[in-house]
């Protein structure tokens, strides 16, 4: 295993730990929470404990169903824990998601937790957003006018295209994600809404105000970062 997949593991695992009989959990996408997921998985399974998870992709369901974690969906169940990663994560606990196409159902479901916890190793904390592009993701036919509004707005925005598949990512919803560069972004809170607000933007990857908790990986150890404990 890399380097980089131990921390991925230890918080995984981390976060595996806090899970507790008979919640109902939200279960992030990404190579972080891949190893959540299956030491959730590991744990139903020693310890015959009665979970439900709530997947946020394609991705997690699969990785759910070879984990053995049975799923439901939010109109059955309220969540009563999500683990999710991030692409950046600032000293507010302000989140870029997106880097996998998974946010829009990713900030349902992270958004609609009792408790919401994000799962990173260090080479994620940043002091302000922004270096890793904003995914907006698009219906098709805004392509043009959104491209427009958002360069409009400060952005760079570039149509994320397919590693392998010829032409654009297509979402597990069926639309396009525009990555979209902007220096520094000051005030997360006031993008992520005047994203939103653009016709034909079905959800942008500013997660703001949502996380409780930061379990961070780092070569020396686990560090906690508690929403509560902020100043
Ligand atoms: O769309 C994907 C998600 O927002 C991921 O949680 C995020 O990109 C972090 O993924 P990873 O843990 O693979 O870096």
């Amino acid at each position: 295993m890399s380097n980089k997949n131990i921390l991925k593991d230890n918080v995984g695992k981390k976060a595996a730990d806090l899970i507790k009989d008979g919640q109902i959990v939200g279960l992030g996408t990404g190579s972080t929470t891949h190893y959540f997921i299956r030491h959730l998985g590991e744990r139903i399974k020693n310890e015959d404990l009665n979970i439900l998870g709530i997947p946020t992709s394609y991705q997690s369901l699969i990785i759910a169903r070879e984990a053995g974690i049975n799923t439901t969906t939010l109109d059955e169940y309220d969540i009563d824990i999500a683990v999710d990663g991030a692409d950046e994560v600032n000293q507010n606990l302000d989140l870029i998601k997106g880097g996998g196409a998974a946010h829009t159902l990713e900030k349902l479901v992270d958004s609609s937790a009792k408790e919401f916890v994000v799962i990173v190793d260090d080479s994620k904390m940043v002091r302000d957003l922004g270096e890793f592009p904003v995914p907006v993701e698009i219906i098709p036919e805004a392509l043009r006018v959104v491209k427009k509004s958002l360069i409009d707005m400060g952005g760079k925005p570039e149509l994320r295209m397919g590693v392998q598949k010829d032409g654009p990512v297509i979402t597990d919803n069926g639309n396009f994600i525009l990555d979209t560069k902007f220096e520094k972004i000051r005030n997360p809170q006031k993008l992520e809404k005047e994203l939103n607000i653009l016709p034909g933007v079905l959800e942008n990857g500013i997660f703001t105000d949502l996380v409780d908790k930061v379990i961070v990986g780092s070569p020396s150890g686990i560090k906690e970062i508690d929403r509560e404990d902020l100043i």
